[in-house]
């Protein structure tokens, strides 16, 4: 690729932001406009380039055959039950959606209830988050459109099959939660009235709590709650189990929250004006609602145990120092999360090390129960209630794409059951060729990081190719989990797999959390420029065989590593990256993430966010071995959680920098349409982006040979 090819991006310098004394020119702003002509001028362009570089020869077209092959197997959820029915997923490998099933027992023929495929040829409309109705009777379930964090809700009626009339609009960052009574259910949404397609990037503010009646039109739904001083609050309203109380978890970043409730018995029907009840008034801790047995509220937080613990809090008795802890902080186990079922045993799934520990404890006495064995991998997937003594779970690792276990409490005697085996088609693929392994490294200030390393068994031409996977951020747990493009690439390149377990994330609690947010974000970036490095000397890949993966905080990583060490890799890949760290909180959630990154209006943290921003961190390669290394940024023109502004600002800078330079290693950007951040992504255009990564990555890493 002649660099240049790159389109010219117009540098607009009356654009000069002072942020605490300094001045800072801005002059990719123009690309901040979704709508503008040279915006979408620009992105064909991009697009152009990067598709003739990926499409050319026929690399893609066998990459994509080969991998439609191995996606195509049959995946199932667990199931769930609601009223008289069981409901339960099924893809048949490679549909754009999920089907919604529906047996009455589960040796029943199933017949289908909702599928998502009829709604548009694309599969660009997609089913997001569903909740029925106490007796089952009812289904809310939210639509979503190319890809985009807004839904519409509707509600279908189980027994006809069919829909109510009312259509629920502006739904965003909303627990669906209905009455015990099955009337109707909570609901939040965001009075925007612009455009709320996906496409723009407006600040998302001041959401607002309603109640839904069933039959109702939206503009008769009841105003529940509303903080107009406070608009970057979201409300995480949820309904207890008992049903007398509406639990309103309060968020305004992406950790804390407060916690309000209002107690339902307090009016014979839901109405504007109920009396909000504060308990918790700060955001210092997370409180997670998991159960009540009456005032007795049991939550799950990191207060005073940063590995979580379970402490009931008493509404009749609030303060801290009635507070009882049930289920204590382990010493290193990470409590990730409970769930009350058959009544008196709260199901509990512990992190050790990064992987999955199942266990249930009574409710009453905090007494462990019963512990399920497994092996190295995620529970990925849970069901069951209080009032059913079933529980399904989904058990899936790096070479495992499910199995689904059931466990009756009211059948002590009959152990863990396989219910169903998620089983790939591929013949000639056998997982037992492969094996997994964990390793500790040492980072730069000589903190042991995990990391997960998937390879083929015995001798394979060394050093691999490697696909070095990180995120770092927001305590999200990069657990074992199956990928069939990851598989794709050990299969095809005889490649290597790496997942290490960066800072920022929750695998050790919130001092892991801590360890990699604000003013500790470098440590992300050099716990994952320290694991490549330990690739490279223990002769598991070389620079020219390695590259780097990320998306969202993931792509900030990658965007910020390569800047940093554009020696370490041979090539990068940053899908739907954070890449401007001093304007992100200007659009949609972005504020949100002020809880990992700073707000850059302090002082403190712009100076930090300034180090590491990759926008403000593009150097300009003087010398072939300071060349970026061959990168692939991708973003799409419906994400609404990060905006594609993001990566079109990175890449005309990174452009700008190379064109007169040394860089000979390809700098690209693809931008694909009708699509969002990720969640309900259709299969054709998750298969379609892997191709592109896969290809990428064939033309521009060392590899040997290509199965
Ligand atoms: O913004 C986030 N989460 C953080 C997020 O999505 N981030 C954080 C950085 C970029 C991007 C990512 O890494 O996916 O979630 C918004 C939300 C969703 C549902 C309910 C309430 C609020």
């Amino acid at each position: 690729i002649n660099k240049m090819e790159y389109p010219i991006a117009r540098k607009d310098f009356s654009y000069v932001d002072k942020f605490h004394g300094v001045e800072l020119f801005d002059v990719y702003r123009w690309l901040e406009d979704p709508n503008a002509d040279e915006t979408q001028i620009f992105i064909e362009k991009q697009n152009k380039i990067s598709r003739k570089f990926i499409e050319e020869g026929s690399d893609r077209y066998r990459i994509e055959k080969k991998l439609t092959k191995l996606w195509n197997y049959p995946k199932y959820s667990c199931p769930t039950k609601h009223g008289d029915y069981y409901y339960f997923y099924v893809n048949t490998g490679l549909q754009n959606h999920n089907v919604l099933f529906q047996q009455k027992h589960l040796v029943d023929e199933p017949k289908v209830f909702l599928d998502p495929n009829t709604w548009s040829e694309d599969g660009t409309i997609a089913l997001s988050q569903k909740s029925f109705s106490e007796d089952g009777t009812y289904m809310a379930y939210g639509i979503s459109e190319n890809g985009s964090d807004w839904l519409k809700i509707k509600i279908r009626n189980v027994i006809s099959g069919g829909d109510l009339k009312e259509t629920l609009e502006k739904v965003k960052f909303s627990e669906i939660s209905w009455t015990l009574d099955n009337k109707g259910f909570f609901y939040a949404k965001y009075d925007q009235d612009e455009s709320a397609d996906g496409a723009e990037v407006k600040q998302n503010e001041n959401q607002k709590l309603y109640y839904h009646y069933v039959g109702n039109q939206q503009n008769e739904d009841i105003l529940v709650a509303e903080f107009p001083e406070e608009p970057s609050w979201r409300i995480q309203a949820v309904v207890s189990d008992c049903g007398r109380y509406l639990v309103m978890p309060i968020v305004k970043g992406c950790r804390d929250n407060l916690l309000y409730y209002i107690d339902l018995n307090e009016s014979d029907k839901i109405q504007s004006g109920l009396n909000v009840i504060k308990v918790i008034d700060k955001f210092e801790y997370d409180y997670e609602y998991i159960t009540n047995i009456g005032p007795k509220m049991y939550f799950r937080t990191n207060k005073n145990s940063p590995n979580y613990r379970i402490v009931i809090i008493d509404l009749e008795n609030p303060g801290e120092e009635n507070w009882e802890t049930i289920i204590p902080e382990q010493e290193s186990d990470v409590l990730d999360w409970g769930k009350c079922v058959d009544s008196d045993k709260l199901l509990l799934c512990y992190m050790q090390d990064v992987k999955s520990v199942l266990q249930a404890n009574c409710i009453k006495t905090g007494k462990l129960v019963k512990k399920f064995s497994l092996d190295i991998g995620t529970v990925v997937a849970v069901s069951g209630k209080k009032k059913y003594s079933e529980i399904f779970f989904n058990f899936s690792s790096f070479l495992n794409p499910g199995t689904i276990y059931q466990y009756d409490f009211g059948l002590p005697n009959k152990d863990l059951q396989i219910f169903r085996e998620i089983k790939l088609q591929l013949d000639g693929f056998s997982q037992y060729d492969y094996e997994i392994k964990q390793i500790f490294y040492n980072s730069k200030d000589g903190t042991k990081i995990p990391m997960f390393i998937i390879r083929k068994k015995g001798e394979v031409i060394s050093p691999q190719p490697c696909l070095l996977y990180g995120y770092g951020g927001f305590n999200i747990s990069l657990q074992p989990s199956f990928s069939a493009t990851g598989l794709m690439f050990m299969d095809t390149f005889d490649g290597i797999l790496a997942y290490p377990n960066l800072r920022g994330g929750g695998e050790y609690g919130e001092k892991w959390h801590n360890a990699g947010r604000l003013l500790n974000k470098q440590n992300v970036f050099d716990d994952f420029q320290a694991s490549a490095e330990y690739l490279i000397n223990n002769k598991y890949t070389t620079r020219d065989r390695l590259v780097i993966q990320g998306g969202s905080n993931g792509g900030l990583l990658v965007g910020a590593c390569i800047n940093q060490r554009p020696d370490l890799f041979g090539a990068a890949v940053a899908q739907v990256g954070v890449m401007d760290m001093l304007r992100f909180h200007k659009f949609t959630i972005g504020h949100a993430w002020c809880s990992d990154y700073g707000d850059p209006i302090e002082k403190e943290h712009f100076e930090n966010l300034l180090k590491y921003s990759p926008l403000h961190n593009v150097h300009f390669p003087n010398k072939k071995c300071e060349q970026y290394p061959s990168t692939l940024i991708l973003t799409a023109d419906h994400d609404d959680r990060v905006s594609p502004l993001h990566s079109l600002k990175f890449v005309a800078a990174l452009q700008d920098a190379v064109r007169n330079s040394a860089q000979e290693n390809p700098i690209l950007l693809r931008v694909y349409s009708k699509a969002g951040h990720g969640a309900g992504k259709p299969t054709s255009k998750r298969i379609e982006e892997s191709a592109d990564i896969l290809t990428f990555l064939r033309k521009t890493i060392n590899v040997d040979v290509v199965n």
